[in-house]
Parts: C-alpha cells; sequence; structure tokens
C-alpha cells in the first residue's frame, strides 16, 4: 500500500482533482473527498475541479488544468494527486508523470480507510482482498507512479525475485499468491460468522441493525441507546465491522443491536458487494433501523441508497424504521410524520426510537403472563434464554412469570397461560 497513507504522521499535503461531466453534484463529492482526505492523514491543500461534456483521453483533465494542478503541486508542497474518481493503471500512469507527483484514486483512499478501520479478523481480510484487487489491474501505472516519489513505495523485495523477473511480473505473481490465501481464509470466516449468527437465531433474542449512510450518527444513537461505547468520530467511516450488544426495550425485552458500516455515496458497486457481509447482517435482523443526518440537506438522497443497498440484500420483507438523527442542529424542516426524530448528543427521541422498536417487535415476540408448574419449570430457562423475563415470583401452584416470548414458541406455552 501506499506509503503516504500513514496515519500518525504530519498530514501529508495533497492536491485534489476532479472532473464534473455534470453527472453528480461535484462540489459535493469534491467535499467529502476532501473528508476521505482528512480520515486518512491526508490534508487537501488546493482543489481543481474541471467542468467539460467529455472527459480528456488518456489523462481526463485537459491540458491547461494540469498545468494549473503541477504548478500547485509544486508550489503548496503536495506530495500526491487524488482524482475524484476511478483511474485506471494507464491514466494513473499518465497523470503522474504530467504531474509529478504520485497519483491515487477516489476508490483507493476509501479502500485505505476500510482496511485501516478495519477490526475484526473478517473486515482485516476483506479490506486487504478488496485493496489487491483493486490494485492488480492498475500495478503497472501505481508502481511508475509510486517511483515518482523518488524511488520510495515499491516494497516488492527484488532480492526474492526469480531470475528475469521484472519487478512487475513479481508483484502481480505475489499479489495472486495473496489474494488466493486471502479468499480461502475469508471462505473459513465467513462460515464461522454463519455459526455465531445461527447460534444467535437459535437462542431467539431479536436483532435489530443501525444502517445508513457513514457519519449520521449510528454508533452515537446505539451508544445512547446501549450506553456503553462503541467507537464514534467524526471521521467517515469510523465503523468497519458490525458490532453487536445488548438493548433492553420499555417493555422488557431483550435485543441484540447491531451495528454497521455506513455507506458513501457513489461508493463503486464493487466495494458494495466486498463489504456486504458486514452488511449482511441487515438481512437477518427482525428490525432494521436507517438512520440518516436531519440537518443534510441530502438525507432524503441517502435514504435513497439505503434503501437499494437493503433491497439487493433482500431486506425488503423486514419491518424498517427511519430515523433523523442529529435533530438538535436541523432547522425546522417538514417531514414525514412516520419518521422518528432523534439526537444521540441530547437524548431528545430516544424513547420514541425504543417504543417503536417495541412495537415493530411486537408481532414477532408476544407479552405473555404465565404459571409454569414445578414440574415444568425446564420451560422457564428456555422462556429466558428465547424471551426474556421481567417478573418471577414463586407461588403455591408454581412459579409465575410475566415476560415474552417469540411468537412462534407460543404454542409451548399457551397450556400454562393466563391471560393473551
Ligand atoms: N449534533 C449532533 N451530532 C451527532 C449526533 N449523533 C452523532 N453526532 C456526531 O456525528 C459524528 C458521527 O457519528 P458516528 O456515530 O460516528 O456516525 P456513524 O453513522 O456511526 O458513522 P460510520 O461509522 O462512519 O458509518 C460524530 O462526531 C458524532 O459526535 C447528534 O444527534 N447530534
Ligand atoms: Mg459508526
Amino acid at each position: 500500500m501506499s506509503e503516504l497513507m500513514i496515519q500518525d504522521k504530519e498530514p501529508v499535503k495533497v492536491v485534489l482533482l476532479g472532473l464534473d461531466l455534470g453527472q453528480f453534484d461535484a462540489d459535493r463529492s469534491m467535499d467529502e473527498l476532501s473528508a476521505l482526505c482528512e480520515a486518512n492523514g491526508m490534508e487537501a491543500v488546493a482543489q481543481i475541479v474541471q467542468r467539460r461534456a467529455a472527459p480528456e483521453a488518456g489523462t481526463l483533465l485537459g491540458e491547461g488544468k494540469l498545468e494549473e494542478a503541477k504548478l500547485y503541486c509544486q508550489n503548496l508542497g503536495a506530495e500526491a494527486a487524488i482524482f475524484d474518481g476511478e483511474l485506471s493503471g494507464s491514466q494513473i500512469r499518465n497523470l503522474s508523470e504530467r504531474l509529478d507527483v504520485e497519483v491515487l484514486d477516489r476508490t483507493m483512499l476509501i479502500l485505505e480507510i476500510f482496511r485501516s478501520r478495519a477490526v475484526t479478523n473478517e473486515g482485516k481480510v476483506q479490506t486487504e482482498l478488496a485493496m489487491l484487487r483493486y490494485r492488480l489491474p492498475r500495478l503497472q501505472g501505481l508502481g511508475e507512479s509510486l517511483s515518482r516519489q523518488g524511488g520510495g513505495g515499491g516494497g516488492g523485495g527484488g532480492a526474492r525475485r526469480g531470475a528475469g523477473e521484472s519487478k512487475l511480473e513479481y508483484d502481480r505473481r505475489h499479489i495472486h499468491r495473496r489474494i488466493e490465501a486471502l479468499e480461502q481464509k475469508l471462505t473459513e470466516l465467513e462460515k464461522r460468522r454463519g455459526e455465531n449468527r445461527r447460534a444467535r437465531q437459535k437462542a431467539g433474542t431479536p436483532v435489530i441493525s443501525l444502517v445508513g449512510y457513514t457519519n449520521v450518527g449510528k454508533s452515537s444513537l446505539l451508544n445512547a441507546l446501549c450506553g456503553a461505547e462503541v467507537m464514534e468520530a467524526d471521521m467517515l467511516f469510523a465503523t468497519l465491522d458490525p458490532t453487536a450488544r445488548k438493548l433492553t426495550l420499555p417493555s422488557g425485552l431483550n435485543v441484540i443491536a447491531v451495528d454497521t458500516v455506513g455507506f458513501v455515496s457513489r461508493l463503486p458497486h464493487k466495494l458494495v458487494e466486498a463489504f456486504k457481509s458486514t452488511l449482511e447482517e441487515a438481512a437477518y435482523s427482525d428490525v432494521i433501523v436507517k438512520v440518516a443526518d436531519a440537518a443534510d440537506e441530502e438525507r432524503e438522497a441517502q435514504l435513497t441508497i439505503t434503501d437499494q443497498v437493503l433491497a439487493e440484500l433482500g431486506c425488503e420483507s423486514i419491518p424498517q424504521l427511519t430515523v433523523y438523527n442529529k435533530c438538535d442542529k436541523a432547522g425546522a424542516t417538514p417531514f414525514d410524520p412516520a419518521v422518528i426524530l432523534t439526537s444521540a448528543k441530547t437524548g431528545q427521541g430516544l424513547d420514541d426510537l425504543l417504543a417503536a422498536l417495541d412495537a415493530a417487535l411486537s408481532d414477532r415476540v408476544r407479552a405473555v403472563k404465565l404459571v409454569l408448574p414445578y414440574d415444568k419449570l425446564g420451560l422457564a430457562e428456555a422462556m429466558r434464554s428465547r424471551g426474556s423475563v421481567s417478573v418471577e415470583d414463586y407461588r403455591e401452584n408454581g412459579v409465575y412469570f410475566e415476560g415474552f416470548v417469540k411468537s412462534s414458541d407460543l404454542h409451548i406455552y399457551l397450556p400454562y397461560l393466563l391471560e393473551n
């Protein structure tokens, strides 16, 4: 990976390059690119956006803009230029030749953030894999781009190269082998995670998952709801691995709340693919909470992206709630009354969200009051593990329980129910 992306140093100065073909909001995209740089320990010292009807062959940007960009790089001491989009190997080479600095693209930044933030084994393997797969077809351009940095980077370990094998061939072979090893490891890890999930399903505890665009406050909400710590940071992609936490709803029902990795606009499709497994948790949950930033004018557009990804994961039939978080920041904009307004910061609306979760789960679980005869106390254990118990009272004819059971388990308890 690039030497430029080392986190705990002075921020590396970079110049941002954009091409506005009128297909999306280029200004917003550049702001996001700038935030991506910051999250990568880089500082964007200049932005150059060219509006054109069509990209320039080979370099995307026209001659004049490239000249301008080169001057910026030289005068501001930038070590790299970052293009707001995907570049091919030859485009990387052409641009780095013209600008005389290392050239990276938006996807590489996102991948690097993913890689450096991944916590679990699976997250680490997935992110490295996605990065290698992205780099492989661009190796030549990247190699030449890196060598612009005064021969740094590279890191192929020339000594182990076979006779007559070029550095490029060596790197390719090495990456292919690494990819194979990682794929194998990932398969094993996925199998294990599937087993964990099945164990959780068997335990019967309902699962809710928080999904949405990056930085909308999913982790903060989870912290506010569960009162413990999940990493939260004003940085894109603070969460890269689903984090499961226990949450007790006002009804007394225990659920598992799962935090997921945030989406980003124009996330290349194959990236969504690569990180699906972290989002797959959503596909196995009983309720999905879609979180958006109340203060962000793009919130509806972001929710549309969220819906698309959820649809791709086959989540349409799962009950969903929509939450506008950060309502402490928002102006009095009109909104759909079905939307729940929350603030993880002030605590506003958290009760509404909890109540809505209870309501959404009410058809999956049933509140029960029952008396189990002393010879049926084994069922109490099942009730504790598969549902939840809020009141337990030892009486003459058995033990009185109040709590919840899964609707699908209700038949087991029917003979002992006191009321419905
Ligand atoms: N004003 C305000 N800020 C909030 C609120 N909730 C979260 N934030 C801030 O928003 C930033 C992002 O919060 P996170 O909880 O990390 O966001 P996330 O959705 O988990 O982001 P990813 O993990 O990147 O997907 C942090 O700086 C939070 O302090 C809120 O209700 N009000
Ligand atoms: Mg998070």
